[in-house]
């Protein structure tokens, strides 16, 4: 975990995220609380809880963004639960610990990138030599040098071969109720019969691609990957409960089995701290970091469990974006909308220059469907935008291509003026 202070944390997230001034304050304390206990003796360390935050606020205005980015920033597994997503009949059990084995699966993957990455060097030299193997098979030390000249000057790239690679093709089937007990039947079967390897003509390019993904396979420890991935779910971990405004008591009609007070008793003992199987080992869930957040529109943080409301200290309240922010949005954040677009199309030979008046309109008529239609926050302006962008994006090769006021009216006009129809397109 990076060792930032909080005032570094929320600068950092300035740079993505608009407004959210208290949100951003209370997950960079959290994070630097996470931060300060590593730093305590072993057994005020263990006594020390995270702080976990609740986050409350309409839909669309930046909730998931924070906790996603404050994740990146911290170099921390994240993963996000909707709560309702345990609600559901037909379900055989709740199974809520799976949002642990996901992040501990977000964290391998996490820590495998890394390791991948800190080996690849060498696996990119084991793959040339294979290569030349393949190339020259039973050459002398003559022919392989020449061979060797040739292809690291790029002039073997289209050539065909035929290499021996490990047969990516699924051979195993997961069985319903395995992942429950922490088992992976298809890591287990794979564990148990000898990998199966098959010869493929490739191309020179394409083969080295295949080689030194293996190669770099071959040189990390696994067993390795999995302690470090345990120990930073463990550590650093960060789990985003989305919607549990829906899993009130009193939001709650369909019966004991599925109620939502149910879910909220499930994730207790989460929140509290329990221990958990997974595929990669046991993980205690004591120093996993939890943001919780809702809407709390028809219910409020107290009708909660009150065990549960204890475990999250933390309130933050977001605001809702008015249009000035949705200029900002649109403009500011390091790879905000409109530079994705500008980006997308220039690749087409498209040059797209966003004019102030243009930016705008397109965040008045933003905050205006959201006020009439319905609220969906910053997401508006993906819709928005996408409509504005219609024929610019159709075509290609267009040039110089200025977005200001008068363009946008003329693609909005007709549709936000229609309520119907906002609903469809908008
Ligand atoms: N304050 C903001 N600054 C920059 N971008 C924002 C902001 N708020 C929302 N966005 C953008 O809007 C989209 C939706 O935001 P986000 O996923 O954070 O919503 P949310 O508040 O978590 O809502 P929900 O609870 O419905 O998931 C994202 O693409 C995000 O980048």
């Amino acid at each position: 975990m990076l060792n930032l202070t909080p005032l570094e944390i929320v600068e950092e997230l300035d740079k993505y995220i608009i407004g959210q001034h208290k949100a951003k304050r209370s997950v960079a304390v959290a994070l630097r609380n996470h931060f300060r206990r590593r730093q305590l003796a072993g057994e005020i360390q263990r006594e020390v809880t995270p702080k976990n935050i609740l986050m409350i606020g309409p839909t669309g205005v930046g909730k998931t963004e924070i906790a996603r980015r404050l994740a990146r920033l911290a170099r921390a597994p994240f993963v996000k639960v909707e709560a309702t997503k345990f609600t559901e009949t037909g379900y055989v059990g709740r199974d809520v610990e799976s949002m642990v084995r996901d992040l501990v699966q977000a964290s391998y993957v996490m820590v495998q990138e890394e390791q991948l990455e800190r080996v690849s060097e060498r696996a990119a030299k084991n793959a040339e030599e294979h290569l030349l193997d393949a190339l020259l098979p039973g050459g002398t030390e003559e022919g392989r040098a020449k061979m060797r000249e040739l292809l690291e000057a790029g002039k073997l790239e289209d050539r065909s071969i035929e290499i021996e690679v490990k047969d990516e093709r699924p051979q195993q089937m997961m069985m319903p109720g395995m992942e429950e007990m922490g088992l992976n039947l298809q890591e287990m079967m794979s564990n148990l019969l000898p990998k199966r390897r098959v010869r493929r003509k490739t191309t020179v390019r394409e083969a080295r691609e295949a080689l030194r993904g293996e190669e770099a396979e071959k040189l990390i420890d696994h067993d390795e990957v999995s302690r470090e991935a345990i120990s930073r779910a463990e550590n650093s971990g960060i789990i985003f409960i989305d919607e549990i405004d829906k899993v009130t008591g009193s939001d709650n009609t369909s019966g004991p089995d599925v109620s939502g007070e149910g879910v909220q008793r499930d994730l207790l003992p989460i929140v509290e701290g329990t221990q958990v199987n997974t595929r990669y080992g046991q993980v205690k869930t004591d120093h996993v970091l939890f943001i919780a957040a809702g809407a709390f529109t028809a219910s409020k943080p107290s009708d909660l469990i009150p065990e549960l409301q204890g475990r999250f200290p933390i309130r933050v309240e977001l605001e809702e974006l008015s249009a000035s922010d949705f200029q900002l949005i649109l403009t500011k954040p390091q790879y905000s909308l409109t530079k994705q677009y500008t980006e997308l199309l220039k690749v087409d030979g498209t040059r797209l220059r966003f004019d102030d008046s243009g930016i705008e309109a397109i965040a008045e008529y933003s905050a205006r469907v959201n006020a009439d239609v319905e609220d969906i926050g910053a997401r508006r302006l993906h819709t928005v935008l996408e409509t504005v962008l219609e024929d610019v994006s159709f075509a290609t090769n267009l040039g110089d291509v200025v977005i200001d006021r008068a363009y946008v009216e003329k693609k909005l006009e007709d549709i936000a003026s229609d309520e119907d129809l906002s609903r469809y397109v908008l």
